[in-house]
């Protein structure tokens, strides 16, 4: 039996404009899942995720072909859940040259889904990580990493950024653009999350920004001033600005809501932070509904939010130092 964590994340600036190779950076966050692996020799993958939910049902879903789960939902819908597990296995009988090695595979989580603090990506690292681990392979960093990467560019049918998969397996704060990814000294940051009890889409909400950008050229122009506010970003993070990263934070919010991924419970609980007189607030990761991110180092934010229709929580969110934690 084999255990790993990995950290999920917030976008302090650049999600969605970070796909078309603009800069962005994330920062990981003490919110975990943590993935036990057990090696099977009958090739099967069986799956426990408690925290998998779909249309209201927990599943427990054996992964061979022809034997789903014993729950009222169409097949799709269970293969575009499991999807991210089910290629993490396949990176790993990959990258070790097991192929027909199976697993019982048992995933517990802190991180919402689905709600842009990047459980998904949280999941495929410590999952790969596990699994490689428990056939005998200790991934280098970078190579989990990039197979991470490679999970999640398969799953969202090519759309993904190396940005989650790379801070959630390396921690702190990061900066990716393109394949350049590394980690950014960062001061520590009063962050405080909202999250709306809701989700997005990742695949389509990054479909409908790529037709958008496809379309009119200044939504190409909006995504490219994405990229100008994280290069100032990053300064402001150097500078240990934090009324300056606000205000970025504000703009960048803004441009993401132009692209058509914001929606009305996000623009709520930013406009709440906002209010309650945080430096700035933003919608984290893909949007659609889920999570906000502002900086505030006074408890107004959070008392505000938890007083905000459309809230269903609010908690403080302390950077991870540490990406993917070998824990057995
Ligand atoms: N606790 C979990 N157990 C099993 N699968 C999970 C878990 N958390 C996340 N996932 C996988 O990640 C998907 C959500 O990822 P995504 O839509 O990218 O949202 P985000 O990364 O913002 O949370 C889920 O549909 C599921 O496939
Ligand atoms: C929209 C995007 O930039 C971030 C998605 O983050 P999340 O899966 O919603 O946590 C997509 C990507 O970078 O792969
Ligand atoms: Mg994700």
């Amino acid at each position: 039996m084999t255990l790993s964590s990995a950290p999920g994340k917030v976008y302090l600036f650049g999600e969605h404009a970070v796909v078309y190779g603009e800069p962005a950076v994330p920062c990981a966050i003490e919110r975990r899942a943590r993935v036990e692996v057990q090696r099977r020799d009958d090739g099967k993958l069986r799956v426990h995720a408690e925290d998998l939910s779909l249309n209201g049902f927990t599943v427990e879903y054996d992964g061979t072909p022809g034997n789903g789960p014993d729950v009222d939902v169409s097949e799709s819908l269970i293969s575009a859940a499991m999807g991210y597990v089910d290629e993490a296995i396949a990176q790993v009988r990959d990258v070790t040259g097991e192929d027909d090695v199976g697993f019982d595979v048992t995933i517990e989580s802190d991180i919402p889904l689905g709600a842009g603090l990047g459980s998904s990506a949280a999941v495929v690292v410590a999952a790969i990580d596990a699994a490689a681990r428990e056939l005998g392979v200790t991934l280098e960093p970078d190579e989990l990493a990039e197979r991470a990467y490679q999970t999640e560019y398969q799953v969202q049918d090519g759309q993904a950024s190396r940005a989650d998969t790379f801070c959630s397996a390396t921690g702190g704060a990061v900066r990716v653009e393109g394949d350049d990814c590394r980690s950014l000294e960062a001061p520590d940051l009063p962050i405080v999350i909202g999250f709306d009890g809701g989700a997005g889409d990742t695949g389509q909400l990054v479909a409908g920004v790529r037709e958008l950008r496809d379309e009119y050229d200044f939504a190409a122009d909006t995504v490219e001033a994405i990229g100008d506010i994280v290069r100032n970003g990053e300064q402001a993070l150097a500078d240990g600005d934090i009324a300056e990263l606000g205000r970025l934070m504000d703009f960048n919010h803004g441009l993401l809501s132009a692209l058509g991924v914001s929606s009305r419970s996000l623009d709520t609980m930013v406009w709440a932070a906002r209010d309650a007189g945080a430096h700035g607030a933003k919608l984290t990761g893909a949007g659609g509904g889920g999570c906000i991110v502002a900086l505030d180092p006074t408890p107004e934010t959070e008392t505000a939010l938890s007083f905000t229709p459309g809230c269903e929580d609010t908690f403080r969110a302390e950077l991870a130092e540490d990406g993917v934690k070998r824990l057995e």
